[in-house]
């Protein structure tokens, strides 16, 4: 497997992949293997969502503790701009973030630890994203930041003034400086 240290901690991983007539098979996910990669997490829950079109975009969420989670995504159709924001509290990287585009093609996979927000930008239609997380949904713990802060200034692949499809939740979500002081992870 191949590991590519993206910055801020974060990493790209793409696992080996054995290939013959038939198509292909892959160990995903090994634990003995990732431990010796630096990911030593006790995955918890695996969660699965689909998104119909292109253009939608899922964040930036994180959970707070005692809840927060390590994620370890992966894109089994299609394709994503993924997006990490390191909103630990102190960090001398605060409001920094790095990207990665994840697709079933590249068979690449992104590692965010606690203490980053998540998002992705859909770059396809019909886009399945499967991911892992360290610790079970918790809604009482679960908050968003805007897509668009212009503290943070991510740089989404969409043309000038181009809308991306939200939910309503992202749509409300508060700047990081509006829930700065009520981080913890
Ligand atoms: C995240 C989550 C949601 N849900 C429910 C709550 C809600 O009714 C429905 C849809 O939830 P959301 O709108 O939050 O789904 P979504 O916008 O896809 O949220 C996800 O976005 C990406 C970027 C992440 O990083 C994830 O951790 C998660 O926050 O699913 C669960 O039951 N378990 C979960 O773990």
């Amino acid at each position: 497997m191949e590991v590519r240290d993206v910055g801020l901690g974060v990493l790209e991983i793409i696992p080996r992949r054995f290939g013959d007539s038939r198509g292909f098979f892959s160990e995903t996910w090994q634990r003995e293997r990732f431990r010796q990669a630096g990911i030593n997490v006790d995955w918890m829950q695996d969660n699965q969502s689909f998104s119909a079109d292109v253009h939608v975009l899922r964040g930036l969420h994180f959970q707070l503790a005692p809840q927060a989670q390590d994620k370890l995504i992966r894109v089994l159709r299609g394709s994503v701009f993924d997006v990490a924001v390191d909103i630990r509290p102190g960090s001398s990287t605060f409001g920094k973030w790095v990207s990665c585009v994840l697709s079933a093609a590249t068979f690449n996979q992104f590692y965010i630890p606690k203490g980053f927000a998540h998002g992705f930008l859909t770059l396809t239609p019909e886009v399945e994203v499967l991911y892992k997380v360290s610790a079970p949904y918790a809604p009482e713990c679960d908050r968003a930041i805007a897509w668009n802060d212009p503290l943070i200034g991510i740089e989404w692949p969409l043309e000038k003034g181009a809308q991306p499809s939200l939910s309503a939740k992202d749509a409300a979500a508060p700047l990081l400086a509006d829930i700065a002081s009520s981080l913890a992870f």
